[in-house]
Formats: C-alpha cells, sequence, structure tokens
C-alpha cells in the first residue's frame, strides 16, 4: 500500500485551523472542502487519460483527456460529504456513488447502512472519500466492496490518518494484487482509548454538521 502525505504549506496551514476547537463548522466545512482540492491534486496523479489532437485556432495540438470510464468519487457519508464538492470541482466529469457507513463508537466496528454504487465496477478507478482513517476498519470495508464489485485501484483522500489505520490497511491489502493508495494531509500520532486520533480534530462529522 502506497502512503503519501502532502507536505505543503497551505496544507499545513489550513489543517491547523481545522484542528483548533475554536472553528466554527462553516469555517470547518469551507477549509474541509479547500483542502480535499488540495489533496485531490497529488491524489489524480495517476487518473488514467488517452491522447487526443485538438486544433487551435493555429494549428492542432496534442494533449489529453481523462479516459472513460469515468473515475468513481466515493463519500462515506456522513463525513465523507463535506468532501465531495472539493473532490468534483478538480474532477466535475467524475461519477459519484455513496456508501454510508457508521463506526460502533463501543466495539470500533463499522456498519454499512447505506450503498448506492454501480453494480460493476470492472476497470474503474475509484476515490475514497474520508476525512478521518482512525482504526481503519470503515476505509476497509469500503475498499473490500469496491474491489468485490471489481474495481481496478483504490485511492482513499482523508484529511486525517492515524498509523494504527495504515498498518491496519496495508495488512488487508498488501498481497492482494490491487493497488491501495491513501493520500492524507498529516500523519498524527496514535489513537486514544476511544479509538480516535490524536492529536486530531475531534468527531469529523459533529464538526461538520453537528451533533446527532
Ligand atoms: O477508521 P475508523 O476507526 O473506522 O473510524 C473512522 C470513521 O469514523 C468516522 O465516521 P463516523 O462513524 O463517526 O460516522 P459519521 O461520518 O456519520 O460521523 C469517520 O468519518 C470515519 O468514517
Ligand atoms: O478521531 C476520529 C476518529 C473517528 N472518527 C472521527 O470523526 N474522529
Ligand atoms: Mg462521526
Amino acid at each position: 500500500m502506497e502512503t503519501l502525505v502532502v507536505d505543503h504549506p497551505l496544507v499545513a496551514h489550513k489543517l491547523t485551523v481545522l484542528r483548533d476547537v475554536q472553528t466554527d463548522s462553516p469555517t470547518f466545512r469551507r477549509l474541509a472542502d479547500e483542502l480535499v482540492t488540495l489533496l485531490a491534486y497529488e491524489a489524480t496523479r495517476d487518473v488514467r487519460v488517452t491522447d487526443v489532437t485538438v486544433d487551435t485556432p493555429l494549428s492542432p495540438a496534442h494533449g489529453v483527456r481523462l479516459a472513460r470510464p469515468a473515475p468513481l468519487v466515493v463519500p462515506i457519508l456522513r463525513a465523507g460529504l463535506g468532501m465531495l464538492d472539493g473532490m468534483t470541482r478538480l474532477l466535475p466529469t467524475a461519477e459519484v456513488g455513496f456508501l454510508g457507513m457508521i463506526r460502533d463508537e463501543g466495539t470500533l466496528t463499522a456498519q454499512t447502512y447505506a450503498t448506492r454504487l454501480p453494480e460493476d465496477l470492472s476497470g474503474r478507478q475509484c476515490y475514497v472519500l474520508d476525512p478521518m482513517l482512525a482504526t481503519g476498519g470503515t476505509l476497509a470495508a469500503a475498499i473490500r466492496l469496491l474491489f468485490d464489485r471489481g474495481a481496478q485501484d483504490v485511492t482513499a483522500i482523508c484529511l486525517l490518518a492515524a498509523p494504527e489505520g495504515l498498518a491496519y490497511l496495508d495488512g488487508e491489502f498488501r498481497g492482494s494484487g490491487k493497488p491501495v493508495r491513501v493520500v492524507t494531509a498529516a500523519l498524527d500520532e496514535r489513537l486514544n482509548d476511544n479509538g480516535y486520533i490524536v492529536p486530531g480534530l475531534g468527531d469529523a462529522g459533529d464538526r461538520l454538521y453537528g451533533v446527532v
């Protein structure tokens, strides 16, 4: 599994404000949106393109367009929804599938409550959006589902990752023969006893949308 921690002063600045407990929900939403666009720039470095020629006003010019089938972007509800607009701004022709997943805060296991994805993902490049990679249980379940439907490769874009979650994903997908990448703004220290990322930013869903 490949992990990329995006090292850029704008990313670090926005992430610092995002972490701040004083940051309100509207600002949190705007920063999450801006951050995902910066991360998506790196995450899409291997997006498939095909060669094309266009006519400029002066002459033909060789270039590329995004290949078909279009990439599939999959936000994991609820918190991943806060990353969708920032991603589709960069990849407007991508299709969007949805996964509703919630972590049982007692057992720290992920439960899937909604699946709205194409049945056949053969040959598709998939981009999963979830701000928090903590134990990795949620993301692993999402990636398994996409591979079971034939996805070619999966890139997860996370705002924060914990070492425990990255190690879990690596163990799950190493040797699977399917490429998995994680692109994140920061690799934090650890998980606490409740499975929260430390220092982290708290509960991403609650900070985006309020406590439910
Ligand atoms: O790596 P894990 O240990 O599985 O935890 C991470 C998951 O927890 C959070 O979602 P949550 O279950 O709080 O749902 P929400 O988005 O509805 O708030 C987060 O957005 C991830 O999906
Ligand atoms: O730190 C964490 C861990 C799981 N889910 C969150 O929203 N935050
Ligand atoms: Mg939550």
